[in-house]
Protein backbone atom coordinates (compact mmCIF):
# COMPACT_ATOMS: atom_id res chain seq x y z
CA UNK A 1 0.00 0.00 0.00
CA UNK A 2 1.26 3.67 -0.42
CA UNK A 3 1.96 5.95 1.98
CA UNK A 4 1.24 9.45 3.27
CA UNK A 5 2.91 11.30 5.93
CA UNK A 6 1.41 14.53 6.70
CA UNK A 7 3.44 17.69 9.16
CA UNK A 8 0.60 20.09 10.55
CA UNK A 9 -1.26 20.74 13.78
CA UNK A 10 -3.98 18.97 15.54
CA UNK A 11 -7.79 19.99 15.51
CA UNK A 12 -9.45 18.92 18.42
CA UNK A 13 -12.78 19.69 16.60
CA UNK A 14 -12.04 17.11 13.77
CA UNK A 15 -12.76 19.35 10.86
CA UNK A 16 -9.28 20.39 9.74
CA UNK A 17 -5.22 20.01 9.90
CA UNK A 18 -4.03 16.57 11.24
CA UNK A 19 -7.51 15.01 11.48
CA UNK A 20 -8.87 16.04 8.44
CA UNK A 21 -5.43 14.99 6.72
CA UNK A 22 -5.72 11.49 7.73
CA UNK A 23 -9.77 11.01 6.83
CA UNK A 24 -8.64 12.38 3.45
CA UNK A 25 -5.76 10.43 3.38
CA UNK A 26 -7.75 7.00 4.14
CA UNK A 27 -10.72 7.82 1.40
CA UNK A 28 -8.32 8.57 -1.31
CA UNK A 29 -6.56 5.20 -0.47
CA UNK A 30 -3.57 5.54 1.42
CA UNK A 31 -1.69 4.75 4.52
CA UNK A 32 -1.87 7.40 6.73
CA UNK A 33 1.02 8.78 8.84
CA UNK A 34 1.35 11.94 11.01
CA UNK A 35 3.55 14.37 12.66
CA UNK A 36 2.25 16.86 15.09
CA UNK A 37 3.80 20.65 14.99
CA UNK A 38 1.08 21.97 17.34
CA UNK A 39 -1.76 21.23 19.30
CA UNK A 40 -5.01 23.79 18.44
CA UNK A 41 -7.96 23.42 21.23
CA UNK A 42 -10.41 23.72 18.35
CA UNK A 43 -13.81 23.64 17.33
CA UNK A 44 -16.12 24.73 13.95
CA UNK A 45 -16.19 28.43 15.48
CA UNK A 46 -13.00 29.28 17.09
CA UNK A 47 -9.36 28.50 17.84
CA UNK A 48 -9.05 29.12 21.80
CA UNK A 49 -5.35 28.30 21.86
CA UNK A 50 -2.54 26.66 20.56
CA UNK A 51 0.41 24.92 22.07
CA UNK A 52 3.26 24.69 19.71
CA UNK A 53 4.88 21.36 20.04
CA UNK A 54 8.65 20.93 21.24
CA UNK A 55 10.96 21.07 18.26
CA UNK A 56 12.81 18.00 19.36
CA UNK A 57 9.78 15.87 19.14
CA UNK A 58 9.19 17.33 15.66
CA UNK A 59 12.14 16.10 14.47
CA UNK A 60 12.35 12.64 16.13
CA UNK A 61 8.65 11.96 15.24
CA UNK A 62 10.12 12.75 11.52
CA UNK A 63 12.77 11.04 11.95
CA UNK A 64 10.88 7.88 13.27
CA UNK A 65 8.61 7.54 10.68
CA UNK A 66 11.76 8.02 8.09
CA UNK A 67 14.20 5.36 8.99
CA UNK A 68 11.69 2.81 9.47
CA UNK A 69 8.77 3.05 7.24
CA UNK A 70 8.32 4.48 3.22
CA UNK A 71 7.00 7.44 2.62
CA UNK A 72 5.02 7.87 -0.80
CA UNK A 73 4.45 11.99 -0.23
CA UNK A 74 4.58 14.37 2.36
CA UNK A 75 2.01 16.68 2.96
CA UNK A 76 2.24 20.06 5.20
CA UNK A 77 0.17 22.06 6.73
CA UNK A 78 0.46 24.66 9.84
CA UNK A 79 3.41 24.99 11.13
CA UNK A 80 3.65 27.63 13.78
CA UNK A 81 6.78 29.18 14.20
CA UNK A 82 9.98 30.18 12.73
CA UNK A 83 11.80 27.22 14.54
CA UNK A 84 9.21 24.52 13.71
CA UNK A 85 9.67 26.00 10.08
CA UNK A 86 13.55 25.21 10.45
CA UNK A 87 13.70 22.35 12.31
CA UNK A 88 10.56 20.61 9.48
CA UNK A 89 13.02 21.78 6.75
CA UNK A 90 16.37 20.25 8.34
CA UNK A 91 14.72 17.26 8.69
CA UNK A 92 13.29 17.04 5.21
CA UNK A 93 16.17 17.73 3.54
CA UNK A 94 17.87 14.99 5.41
CA UNK A 95 15.08 12.22 3.79
CA UNK A 96 14.78 14.18 0.43
CA UNK A 97 11.28 12.87 -0.01
CA UNK A 98 10.16 12.55 -3.89
CA UNK A 99 6.89 14.69 -3.40
CA UNK A 100 6.35 17.78 -0.60
CA UNK A 101 2.95 19.07 -1.13
CA UNK A 102 2.86 22.39 1.22
CA UNK A 103 -0.06 24.22 2.32
CA UNK A 104 1.36 27.69 3.38
CA UNK A 105 -1.13 27.68 5.89
CA UNK A 106 -1.23 31.33 7.53
CA UNK A 107 -4.45 32.12 9.18
CA UNK A 108 -7.96 30.24 10.67
CA UNK A 109 -11.62 30.61 9.30
CA UNK A 110 -12.13 32.33 12.87
CA UNK A 111 -9.91 34.55 11.76
CA UNK A 112 -7.17 33.14 14.33
CA UNK A 113 -3.05 33.47 13.21
CA UNK A 114 -2.01 29.70 12.93
CA UNK A 115 1.59 31.07 11.54
CA UNK A 116 3.35 33.42 13.77
CA UNK A 117 4.03 36.70 11.29
CA UNK A 118 7.71 35.96 11.80
CA UNK A 119 7.43 32.41 10.85
CA UNK A 120 6.68 33.65 7.11
CA UNK A 121 10.07 34.81 6.36
CA UNK A 122 11.36 31.33 6.76
CA UNK A 123 8.43 29.85 5.05
CA UNK A 124 9.69 31.58 1.90
CA UNK A 125 13.36 30.82 2.63
CA UNK A 126 13.31 28.00 4.10
CA UNK A 127 10.11 25.67 3.34
CA UNK A 128 9.14 26.88 -0.51
CA UNK A 129 12.05 26.05 -1.95
CA UNK A 130 11.52 22.62 -1.25
CA UNK A 131 8.37 22.02 -1.72
CA UNK A 132 6.84 20.24 -4.79
CA UNK A 133 3.92 22.30 -4.86
CA UNK A 134 2.35 24.89 -2.91
CA UNK A 135 -1.31 25.80 -2.36
CA UNK A 136 -2.12 29.39 -0.94
CA UNK A 137 -5.07 30.69 -0.90
CA UNK A 138 -6.10 33.70 -2.41
CA UNK A 139 -4.87 35.37 0.88
CA UNK A 140 -2.35 33.79 1.59
CA UNK A 141 -0.96 33.86 -2.10
CA UNK A 142 -1.28 37.96 -1.35
CA UNK A 143 0.81 37.83 1.71
CA UNK A 144 3.73 35.70 0.10
CA UNK A 145 3.76 38.12 -3.30
CA UNK A 146 3.27 41.26 -1.04
CA UNK A 147 0.19 42.15 -3.68
CA UNK A 148 -3.60 42.06 -4.08
CA UNK A 149 -5.11 39.76 -6.26
CA UNK A 150 -8.25 40.75 -7.03
CA UNK A 151 -9.25 38.95 -10.05
CA UNK A 152 -8.61 36.03 -12.32
CA UNK A 153 -6.21 38.08 -14.56
CA UNK A 154 -4.41 38.86 -10.77
CA UNK A 155 -4.46 35.21 -10.24
CA UNK A 156 -2.21 34.34 -13.19
CA UNK A 157 0.39 36.92 -12.38
CA UNK A 158 0.55 36.23 -8.94
CA UNK A 159 1.19 32.42 -9.81
CA UNK A 160 4.17 33.26 -11.67
CA UNK A 161 5.84 35.71 -8.73
CA UNK A 162 4.90 32.02 -6.78
CA UNK A 163 6.86 30.27 -8.82
CA UNK A 164 9.66 32.35 -8.67
CA UNK A 165 9.54 31.43 -4.63
CA UNK A 166 11.25 28.05 -5.73
CA UNK A 167 8.50 25.71 -5.53
CA UNK A 168 7.94 23.34 -8.39
CA UNK A 169 4.77 24.00 -9.19
CA UNK A 170 1.72 26.51 -8.16
CA UNK A 171 -2.05 25.36 -7.34
CA UNK A 172 -3.17 29.09 -6.38
CA UNK A 173 -7.41 28.44 -4.74
CA UNK A 174 -9.45 30.78 -5.86
CA UNK A 175 -12.83 30.21 -3.44
CA UNK A 176 -11.93 33.35 -1.69
CA UNK A 177 -12.73 35.32 -4.74
CA UNK A 178 -16.33 36.05 -5.49
CA UNK A 179 -17.97 33.72 -8.18
CA UNK A 180 -16.96 30.02 -8.57
CA UNK A 181 -13.92 28.74 -6.85
CA UNK A 182 -11.92 28.17 -10.23
CA UNK A 183 -8.42 26.95 -9.06
CA UNK A 184 -5.10 27.97 -11.23
CA UNK A 185 -2.45 25.12 -11.52
CA UNK A 186 1.03 26.20 -13.00
CA UNK A 187 4.08 24.30 -13.87
CA UNK A 188 6.55 26.90 -15.10
CA UNK A 189 5.34 25.91 -18.51
CA UNK A 190 1.60 26.09 -18.83
CA UNK A 191 -1.47 27.23 -17.34
CA UNK A 192 -4.74 25.32 -16.49
CA UNK A 193 -7.49 26.08 -14.83
CA UNK A 194 -9.82 24.03 -12.75
CA UNK A 195 -13.36 25.47 -13.21
CA UNK A 196 -15.47 24.58 -9.90
CA UNK A 197 -19.05 25.46 -9.01
CA UNK A 198 -19.74 27.47 -6.09
CA UNK A 199 -21.61 25.36 -3.05
CA UNK A 200 -23.88 27.39 -1.16
CA UNK A 201 -22.64 26.53 2.55
CA UNK A 202 -21.05 27.56 5.45
CA UNK A 203 -19.40 24.44 6.34
CA UNK A 204 -15.84 24.64 5.01
CA UNK A 205 -13.62 24.49 7.74
CA UNK A 206 -10.74 22.38 6.48
CA UNK A 207 -11.46 22.31 2.76
CA UNK A 208 -7.73 23.63 2.05
CA UNK A 209 -6.27 20.55 4.26
CA UNK A 210 -8.54 18.47 2.50
CA UNK A 211 -7.52 19.51 -1.05
CA UNK A 212 -3.94 19.77 -0.16
CA UNK A 213 -4.08 15.95 1.65
CA UNK A 214 -5.69 14.41 -1.26
CA UNK A 215 -3.40 15.26 -4.12
CA UNK A 216 -0.53 14.05 -1.63
CA UNK A 217 -2.67 10.88 -1.67
CA UNK A 218 -3.16 10.99 -5.30
CA UNK A 219 1.17 11.81 -5.88
CA UNK A 220 1.85 8.99 -3.83
CA UNK A 221 -0.23 6.29 -5.87
CA UNK A 222 1.87 7.70 -8.81
CA UNK A 223 -0.02 10.50 -10.20
CA UNK A 224 0.96 13.26 -12.50
CA UNK A 225 1.09 16.56 -10.52
CA UNK A 226 -1.73 17.74 -13.09
CA UNK A 227 -3.98 14.33 -12.31
CA UNK A 228 -3.21 14.42 -8.93
CA UNK A 229 -4.37 18.12 -8.45
CA UNK A 230 -7.80 17.16 -10.98
CA UNK A 231 -8.78 14.29 -8.99
CA UNK A 232 -8.17 16.50 -5.44
CA UNK A 233 -10.49 19.27 -7.18
CA UNK A 234 -13.18 16.45 -7.90
CA UNK A 235 -12.50 14.78 -4.37
CA UNK A 236 -12.92 18.38 -2.14
CA UNK A 237 -16.28 19.76 -4.06
CA UNK A 238 -17.43 16.38 -3.07
CA UNK A 239 -16.84 16.67 0.15
CA UNK A 240 -18.02 20.20 0.35
CA UNK A 241 -21.29 19.48 -1.29
CA UNK A 242 -21.84 17.01 1.45
CA UNK A 243 -20.15 18.70 4.20
CA UNK A 244 -21.75 17.88 7.93
CA UNK A 245 -23.78 20.48 9.97
CA UNK A 246 -21.86 19.72 13.15
CA UNK A 247 -21.50 22.94 15.54
CA UNK A 248 -22.52 26.50 15.38
CA UNK A 249 -19.16 27.54 13.18
CA UNK A 250 -18.29 26.44 9.95
CA UNK A 251 -18.57 22.70 9.85
CA UNK A 252 -16.43 20.04 8.52
CA UNK A 253 -16.18 18.66 4.69
CA UNK A 254 -17.38 14.64 4.57
CA UNK A 255 -14.77 12.50 3.39
CA UNK A 256 -16.79 9.48 2.81
CA UNK A 257 -15.32 6.59 0.71
CA UNK A 258 -18.76 5.14 -0.99
CA UNK A 259 -19.43 8.38 -2.20
CA UNK A 260 -15.55 9.00 -3.37
CA UNK A 261 -16.29 5.40 -5.16
CA UNK A 262 -20.09 6.05 -7.11
CA UNK A 263 -17.48 9.19 -8.13
CA UNK A 264 -15.35 7.09 -10.14
CA UNK A 265 -12.29 9.35 -8.72
CA UNK A 266 -9.99 6.00 -8.74
N1 LIG B 1 -18.19 27.09 -1.51
C1 LIG B 1 -17.37 26.32 -2.24
N2 LIG B 1 -17.88 25.48 -3.19
C2 LIG B 1 -17.07 24.70 -3.93
N3 LIG B 1 -15.73 24.68 -3.80
C3 LIG B 1 -15.15 25.49 -2.88
C4 LIG B 1 -15.94 26.36 -2.07
N4 LIG B 1 -15.09 27.05 -1.24
C5 LIG B 1 -13.85 26.62 -1.54
N5 LIG B 1 -13.88 25.70 -2.54
C6 LIG B 1 -12.73 24.97 -3.10
O1 LIG B 1 -12.11 24.30 -2.00
C7 LIG B 1 -10.68 24.35 -2.10
C8 LIG B 1 -10.07 25.10 -0.91
O2 LIG B 1 -10.61 26.37 -0.90
P1 LIG B 1 -10.12 27.82 -0.47
O3 LIG B 1 -11.27 28.37 0.30
O4 LIG B 1 -9.73 28.61 -1.68
O5 LIG B 1 -8.83 27.58 0.44
P2 LIG B 1 -8.66 27.50 2.02
O6 LIG B 1 -9.57 26.42 2.55
O7 LIG B 1 -7.20 27.16 2.17
O8 LIG B 1 -9.00 28.87 2.54
C9 LIG B 1 -10.41 25.01 -3.46
O9 LIG B 1 -10.34 24.01 -4.46
C10 LIG B 1 -11.64 25.89 -3.67
O10 LIG B 1 -11.81 26.19 -5.02
C1 LIG C 1 -4.69 22.77 12.98
C2 LIG C 1 -5.25 23.51 11.82
N1 LIG C 1 -4.62 23.47 10.63
C3 LIG C 1 -5.12 24.15 9.56
C4 LIG C 1 -6.30 24.87 9.67
C5 LIG C 1 -6.80 25.65 8.47
O1 LIG C 1 -7.95 25.08 7.93
P1 LIG C 1 -8.43 25.24 6.42
O2 LIG C 1 -8.14 23.96 5.72
O3 LIG C 1 -9.89 25.49 6.54
O4 LIG C 1 -7.72 26.39 5.78
C6 LIG C 1 -6.94 24.89 10.92
N2 LIG C 1 -8.09 25.58 11.10
N3 LIG C 1 -6.40 24.21 11.98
Amino acid sequence: MKTALTIAGSDSGGGAGIQADLKAFSANGVFGMSVITAVTAQNTQEVRSVQNIDNRIIREQIEAVFDDIPVDAVKIGMLSSPATVETVAQALKKYQPNQIVLDPVMVSKGGHHLLQDEAIQSLIEHMIPLSTMITPNIPEAEVLVKRKIDTEEDMLTASKALLELGAKMILLKGGHLQGNPNDLFYDGQYFHWLHGERIETKNTHGTGCTLSSAIAANLAKGHSMFEAVKLAKQYISIAIKHSLDLGHGHGPTHHFYELYEKANLK
